[in-house]
């Protein structure tokens, strides 16, 4: 049976949850990261200081004619709320739950005067995902199989922290780790970042793959400086080195970079349009957020396009979102885990305390679970405001 959509709501919680750069007390993610704004001391120590919580969570719900609903959340907040209440409702209640297509291009087509990228296609993505969880429950079947079926048993990670010795010691295939000085903090700030590469080359020995994650905070000369040197201590790849508009610096660094050494990017990038563009700089890996780069509906294309291209990809984080597609392409072979504890130093679901039923790497390994939608639900005791309503 065909089921309508009845209802759209849009809600906002703060603290942690799909908003994991909003952590209180100490956090190794807040800890004095390299990143666009470190040109300026004021904004080194802390990536809170310059607002990196400022969005918070979005919580999207959509409900079926028979009471089913179906959810998700994302990094949007309060204006993903509004976008979502004042905005895509008009796109979605009413029209059937399987319109995925049409619905994705009325919510891109009629933001763009205003949207394209950033916020505007988080809430997109958001609304996406939604939806997919609410077919997978109607149908009773998990989004991996409504996306064609798995093509391996289990997902393999690499981890994303401040210890990838514990990352090691915990089953994952990798460690990557936040890069914490950029070029402002000149050759003192590069010794040290080499420093730490070596002291962690040292811990975890030589076949363990170490990538450096630079979160858009050097310039090509920088990068290309960082690259030969780090390659001494095995870097495995250099990650979005670059700001994401600097498409021609990325093509630079490509060339320019250590042969072996892999060059990726992409987690705040968005769209079709927007991924054909990274493609063509010929970086090694392309690594979408599902839940930022327009959704499921929209990182299917883009996947094609990378698979046709030869280039893998390797989603962004985004939990639950990331492992159903994960499983089901050959083309993204393993599956980043971001550490949500505050040392890095023991397994926390991503989007704690948000989610029931998430479920995280054993070993390293993990069976995408085959309850129905993405197999989550909203923990009740967490707060969540409606700050919109249409
Ligand atoms: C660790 C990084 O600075 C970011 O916090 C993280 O979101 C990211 O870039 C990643 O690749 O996981
Ligand atoms: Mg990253």
């Amino acid at each position: 049976m065909k089921h309508k959509i009845a209802q759209v709501r849009a809600y906002t919680t703060r603290g942690k949850g799909a908003d994991y750069h909003d952590q209180s007390g100490y956090h190794w993610i807040d800890d004095h990261i390299a990143t666009p704004m470190s040109a300026y001391p004021e904004f080194r120590q802390s990536r809170q200081s310059f607002g990196i919580n400022v969005l918070g969570t979005l919580v999207v719900e959509i409900e079926a004619d028979d009471g089913t609903v179906g959810f998700s959340v994302t990094t949007a907040g309060e204006i993903g709320a509004w976008i979502v209440e004042k905005h895509l409702a008009r796109f979605l209640e009413g029209a059937y739950v399987t319109d995925l297509e049409r619905i994705w291009d009325q919510m891109y087509r009629s933001t763009l005067f205003y949207g394209r990228r950033g916020v505007v296609l988080n809430t997109i993505s958001g609304v996406d995902l939604a939806l997919y969880d609410l077919l997978g429950k109607l149908r009773d079947e998990p989004v991996y199989a409504l996306l064609g079926g798995p093509v391996r048993d289990e997902l393999t990670f690499y981890a994303t922290g401040a210890r990838p010795d514990i990352a090691q010691q915990l089953g994952f295939i990798g460690g990557k780790m936040p890069l914490q000085h950029g070029p402002a903090e000149g050759e003192e700030g590069m010794r040290k970042n080499l420093e730490k590469l070596a002291d962690m080359r040292e811990r975890v020995g030589e076949d363990f793959w170490l990538m450096y994650d630079c979160w858009m905070s050097l310039d090509v000369d920088y990068s290309v400086r960082l690259a030969h040197r780090a390659a001494e201590h095995g870097l495995r790849w250099m990650e979005e080195a670059l700001i994401p508009d600097d498409y021609w610096g990325y093509a630079e660094l490509k060339r320019r970079a250590p042969e072996g050494m892999l060059i990726t990017t992409g987690e705040h990038e968005a769209t079709r349009w927007g991924f054909r563009q990274l493609l063509e700089t010929e970086v090694d890996i392309i690594q979408p957020d599902v839940g930022w780069c327009g959704g499921i509906t929209e990182l299917l294309k883009i996947s094609a396009m990378a698979d046709a291209h030869g280039t893998m990809v390797v989603p962004h984080g985004s939990s639950v979102y990331s492992y159903h597609f994960v499983v089901t392409r050959t083309n993204s072979p393993f599956s980043e885990f971001l550490m949500m504890h505050e040392t890095a130093e023991e397994i926390v679901p991503m989007f704690s305390p948000l989610l029931l039923n998430e479920p995280v790497p054993e070993n390293g390994k993990l069976k995408v679970p085959d309850t129905p939608g993405f197999g989550v639900e909203l923990n009740p005791d967490v707060e969540r405001i409606r700050p919109y309503s249409h």
